[in-house]
């Protein structure tokens, strides 16, 4: 159960997409609240979002036994988050509460506001973030990403960079998640309920996963328990685990530990894992890949995609992949890291930063030396340039996506050519920052 450290404040961090149950949520918890006094802090996105108004107008007891407290005029994770910032500070100096509940708009991601609270900021002196919960429409998530060949929902939400596709949303609050309120499960039938929730399990090993309709779930049970970690939150994705674990395994062997996963070396500089079920070292985070026919894959090369035949193909992905993501070397693109992202009808590519074997001798050495412990083997001609992707879906044919992957990868004859035309003719970004679709889910009539 959870730890309580006596004078930081507990605060649960609320996301969920629009409509998911939010609102719902804070009201059942003001309702329900018992002794704890909560305080409930909603940001107001204009016209989006009316939770204060919401949460006092249908709970009376929210104006009693919890504080509402409105921030306006944009999203709490960017031009808000000074603002935050100040009115947490000063809710904890005005005000006696037990608990906190921040909840920042639909569309806004958890990480930056539950690191507000960590670090050394006057917010992280008076609080501690207890949980990130996300509140999961399972219809929704059923209809995006489970839908048995049906046509997905593809709602695009106006995010703070613009329009984001709901699924990215859907999928980016799941993984950042330590619970998930698995909520309006009175529309979904119970197998759909079990086939979303292995979904999330995969997305988001260890979560706590607690189904719910009208979000009754159990005040205590959701509040009362410590489960944000803010050591392991970035890492705590279920693609992500997968990648340390198969990267650990590489630098354990080569080191000729004992344990470490042997990565196979195949022809051509390319190695696979075949199934790799990334047990890593993390307690109470399992990774039942298998559950309820959700599967996972790995797949690592250390020869670069050709790109035009990348692009081709991760922009019609089988529907059978649910989320993939990782890092991609790409022919033409030898300076920029390429991070490729995808979930269920929307795909992206982004420069994320340079290959440290792109940089001058001796920025690279200074790297090197600065993290001994680099994480993955260093190859002699490439260095770190390197593709890792993980696969998550249900039912995928892993054999026909790994070698339609391969396919991708530049022959022995492109790897002797002359790369001169992989430069100009590339879709992909060259500058770190920059993104490209691969594909967009057409909005719903
Ligand atoms: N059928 C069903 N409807 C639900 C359930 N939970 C909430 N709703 C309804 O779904 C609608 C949206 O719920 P809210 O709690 O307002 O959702 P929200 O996440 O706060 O929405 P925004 O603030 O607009 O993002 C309301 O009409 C709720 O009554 C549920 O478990 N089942």
């Amino acid at each position: 159960m959870g730890l309580r450290s006596t004078d930081e404040t507990p605060v649960t961090v609320l996301s969920g997409s629009l409509g998911a149950g939010k609102t719902t949520l804070l009201n059942h918890l003001l309702r329900n609240a018992g002794d704890r006094s909560i305080a409930v802090l909603v940001n107001d996105m204009g016209e989006l979002n009316v939770d204060a108004e919401l949460v006092s107008e249908r709970s009376e007891l929210s104006v009693a036994d919890g504080t509402v407290a409105e921030l306006s005029n944009g999203c709490i994770c960017c031009e808000l988050r000074d603002d935050l910032e100040t009115a947490v500070v000063r809710l904890a100096r005005e005000r006696d509460f037990d608990h906190l509940v921040v909840e920042p708009s639909g569309i806004s991601d958890p990480a930056p506001v539950a690191r507000l609270f960590t670090g050394g900021s006057p917010a992280a002196a008076r609080y501690r973030v207890e949980s990130v919960v996300a509140v999961v429409d399972a219809r929704l998530f059923a209809d995006t990403f489970d839908s048995d060949g049906t046509p997905s929902k593809t709602v695009a939400e106006g995010g703070e960079e613009g329009t984001r596709p709901i699924s990215d949303l859907l999928v980016e609050q799941v993984e950042f998640a330590d619970a998930v309120v698995l909520n309006k499960c009175d529309l979904v039938t119970e197998e759909e309920r079990e086939r979303v929730a292995g979904v999330v399990r995969t997305l988001r090993p260890g979560a706590d996963i607690i189904p719910a309709t009208y979000a009754e779930v159990d005040v205590e049970g959701l509040l009362g328990v410590q489960r944000f970690d803010p050591q392991s939150a970035a890492e705590a994705a279920g693609w992500r685990q997968m990648l340390n674990a198969a990267e650990r395994g590489d630098t354990e062997s080569a080191e000729g530990a004992e344990g470490g996963h042997e990565a196979e070396h195949g022809h051509d500089g390319h190695e696979h894992d075949g199934h790799e079920h990334g047990h890593g070292d993390r307690a109470g985070h399992s990774h039942p890949q298998a559950a309820y026919g959700v599967d996972s894959f790995t797949y690592r090369r250390r020869r670069p995609f050709h790109p035009g035949r990348i692009a081709a193909l991760l922009s019609d992905l089988p529907e059978s992949v649910i989320r993939s993501k990782g890092a991609m070397w790409v022919a033409g693109r030898e300076e920029t890291q390429l991070t490729y992202g995808q979930a269920g009808p929307s795909a992206y590519v982004e420069g994320s930063g340079r290959w440290i074997a792109s940089l001058p001798d001796f920025e690279q050495d200074a790297y090197r030396r600065n993290r001994s412990d680099l994480g993955f083997e260093w190859d002699d001609e490439w260095g770190d340039r390197r593709t890792g992707l993980v696969f998550i879906g249900r039912e995928m044919d892993e054999e026909e996506l790994v070698a339609a992957l391969d396919d991708c990868l530049l022959t022995d004859g492109e790897m002797d050519a002359d790369w001169g035309d992989f430069e100009s003719e590339n879709p992909f970004p060259d500058e770190p920052g920059e993104r490209t679709a691969l594909s967009e889910p057409t909005p719903e009539e």
